[in-house]
């Protein structure tokens, strides 16, 4: 996505301008340190890109931008629950339209925040009292940050995911560590499997990391850089790439796609947070770019 190619609603400060894309609100970026867009609909970080370097976070060139639908690429907020384990598949937070809460910045970066609370829609789909704040920190560095608090008079809990999709030169030149060996194999029916200490790809992959370490790191040895991922508030970390076939399926992704992204997600998938009345959590991913 050219950013500069958003339309402009209104300018929030030196660094946010308000835009328009394809009927979505966009918060574009613009700052010293890297260029980043967020959309409203989702809370969806679709592009973030530090100075001086490639961009950091993959967006389909396919990618639909509609509000009935989620977006392909960047950062898919997945809340309350993960996958399919009810409907709409990885829950509503990335279909619902997000209200900006604050926003500041200063010579290291920008931070925008987001706010979702429940709604008639929401509670017939979940049926709770909630409020999710959204942080985004921009600059050299990113962090993504979803807080959620209960804000009914009963317990609730929830599962998730921070679904990063990372731009890589070239999947088959790249590898993963930090994420552990222990995975549950989607592709298998998530039966239990062992794995190396690195990750390489060869075909589809869909694997629940259930002892990740902190960082992750994605080994993109054709852009020569390390792609560190530290994660808190999770339980497991999801690492996907459809490959060809399932790239080839899908409406939104075009049939080479696959080829240069991979996602590394922050998730809550074993142990759902149970949230007493008033009770908080944070889950939430930090990325860092290393020149090798
Ligand atoms: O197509 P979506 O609903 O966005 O899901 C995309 C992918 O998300 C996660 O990574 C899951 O582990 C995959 O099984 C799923 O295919």
């Amino acid at each position: 996505m050219d950013l500069r190619n958003l339309s402009t609603i209104s300018v929030l400060s030196d660094a946010i301008t308000v835009c328009e894309y394809q009927g979505l609100k966009v918060l574009r970026v613009s700052h010293p340190q890297a260029e980043a867009a967020i959309s409203l609909h989702g809370g969806h970080l679709i592009c973030y890109q530090p100075t001086d370097e490639q961009a950091v976070i993959w967006l389909s060139e396919k990618a639909e931008f509609d509000h009935q639908k989620a977006i392909r690429g960047g950062i898919p907020v997945c809340w309350p629950w993960f996958g399919k384990a009810a409907a709409p598949s990885h829950g509503f937070a990335r279909l619902s339209e997000w209200h900006l809460q604050e926003h500041r910045e200063n010579e290291t970066g920008v931070m925008i925040s987001l706010r979702l609370e429940d709604s008639d829609a929401t509670r017939t789909l979940w049926p709770h009292k909630f409020q999710n704040l959204l942080t985004f920190e921009i600059g050299r560095e990113l962090r993504v940050s979803l807080t959620t608090t209960n804000t009914d008079s009963h317990h609730w809990s929830y599962s998730g995911a921070l679904h990063t999709y990372f731009t890589v030169a070239d999947i088959r030149d790249t590898l993963i560590s930090g994420m552990g060996k222990h995975f549950l194999d989607s592709t298998q029916g998530n039966i239990a499997c062992e794995g190396e200490k690195e990750l390489h790809f060869s075909g589809e992959t869909d694997r629940v990391y259930t002892s990740p370490k902190n960082p992750i790191t994605i080994h993109d040895r054709r852009h020569q850089r390390q792609v560190q991922v530290s994660n808190e508030g999770h339980d497991s970390a999801v690492i996907w790439n459809p490959w060809q076939a399932l790239s080839t399926s899908m409406t939104d992704m075009a049939d080479t796609s696959f080829e240069t992204m991979v996602c590394v997600e922050a998730a809550i998938h074993e142990f759902p947070v149970e949230l007493a009345p008033g009770q908080s959590h944070t889950l939430s991913t930090q990325v860092r770019v290393q020149r090798n």
